[in-house]
């Protein structure tokens, strides 16, 4: 991976890209699609061993990760207090003595998600920090309640002050082959977030394949999504190493197509600062250092910033194996 410091993280230019307006369903672009799904596995088995950040960059690229995690909690026994613990953490997901140790007071993460009672708390707590709120929405994780109430969440969710809207596409679309179908609910949905960001989560676990995958990327982008997300974090498969590699194809893609940068949220069991390093090589390798930024990259989860905090204790104080070593006598 290319060197980079902490000093030149803390002075990265603040881009924001145009919104994605999206394009005609173009369903000979979308019938064409292929995925070959041994290569893609072949290559993603590769990856965790084959990339490694040198250590002297580690840190400053564990702060990157941490600039790009969506903070979640989406429980069902959230409370205004959790949410409140959580914005906190947002706005320093670090232990202070480490930021400046490294040069990042004002790191934050890129967003807090939440469902949508959750919104209005999270706004609250997160006044005058700059850091999104994102809703998950349209009946999230099944998205199977009735389409007006789903188009409604969104409407409702936005008032709520949310930024970002996280929406669930409906599976079957994608299963029985309806690209139209696929496309118009994305577009509804797109048009209901007003100018709040929409994130498409595919569910890529219950789709079948991984050309299905390819292909419901595509018609996401075409009718308008500004990310498109793997999982809900509910379904038995979630973010995994190929899904992620045919959905950054299908970004680049849709970008040599359009000219526009769609944004890309692997989510679900990513834990381990280890591998939140994966996919940022991963992401540099496919689409390059533009997308290696919070307005098109976001990690959604709920554990990871815990390991990527003791991974940065270690590094920048050698603290965390002195400790480990004390423990063992
Ligand atoms: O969108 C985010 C996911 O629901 C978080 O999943 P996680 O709890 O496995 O990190």
């Amino acid at each position: 991976m290319e060197t980079g410091t902490a000093e030149r993280l803390a002075h990265l230019p603040q881009v924001t890209e145009a919104r994605n307006p999206g394009m005609a369903l173009d369903l000979d672009w979308v019938r064409a699609v292929q995925a070959n799904t041994s290569a893609i596995e072949r290559r993603a088995a590769t990856l965790p061993g084959r990339r490694s950040v040198k250590k002297a960059y580690q840190a400053a690229w564990l702060c990157r990760a941490v600039s790009c995690i969506d903070l979640t909690t989406l429980a069902g026994d959230d409370t205004v207090a959790r949410v409140q613990r959580l914005c906190a953490k947002a706005r320093q997901p670090v232990r202070a003595d480490l930021l400046e140790a490294l040069g990042l007071p004002g790191l934050t993460v890129g967003a807090v998600c939440v469902y949508h009672d959750m919104v209005a708390p999270a706004v609250a707590a997160l006044q005058g920090s700059g850091i999104p709120v994102a809703a998950v929405s349209t009946g999230f994780p099944a998205g199977l309640s009735p389409f007006r109430l789903r188009v409604a969440e969104i409407g409702e969710s936005v008032k709520a002050g949310a930024a970002e809207i996280d929406i669930v596409i409906s599976r079957r679309h994608v299963l029985s082959g309806d690209w139209q179908a696929l496309y118009d609910e994305m577009r509804a949905f797109r048009e209901a977030c007003g100018d709040a960001h929409v994130k498409a989560i595919l569910a890529t676990g219950e789709l079948g394949t991984l050309r299905n995958v390819a292909r419901a990327s595509l018609v996401c982008m075409m009718a308008g999504a500004d990310f498109i997300k793997t999982s809900t974090g509910k379904e038995s498969v979630n973010a995994t190493l190929p899904v992620t590699l045919v959905m950054l194809r299908a970004i680049r893609a849709y970008h040599a197509r359009s000219g526009y940068r769609v944004g890309y949220k692997p989510a679900g069991g990513i834990s381990k600062a280890k591998d939140a390093l994966t996919y940022l090589a991963l992401i540099k390798d496919e689409l390059g250092d533009r997308w290696l930024r919070p307005d098109l990259f976001r990690f959604g989860a709920s554990s990871l910033l815990g390991d990527i905090e003791r991974q940065l204790e270690h590094h920048v104080t050698g603290a965390y194996s002195a400790g480990y070593r004390h423990a063992l006598g």
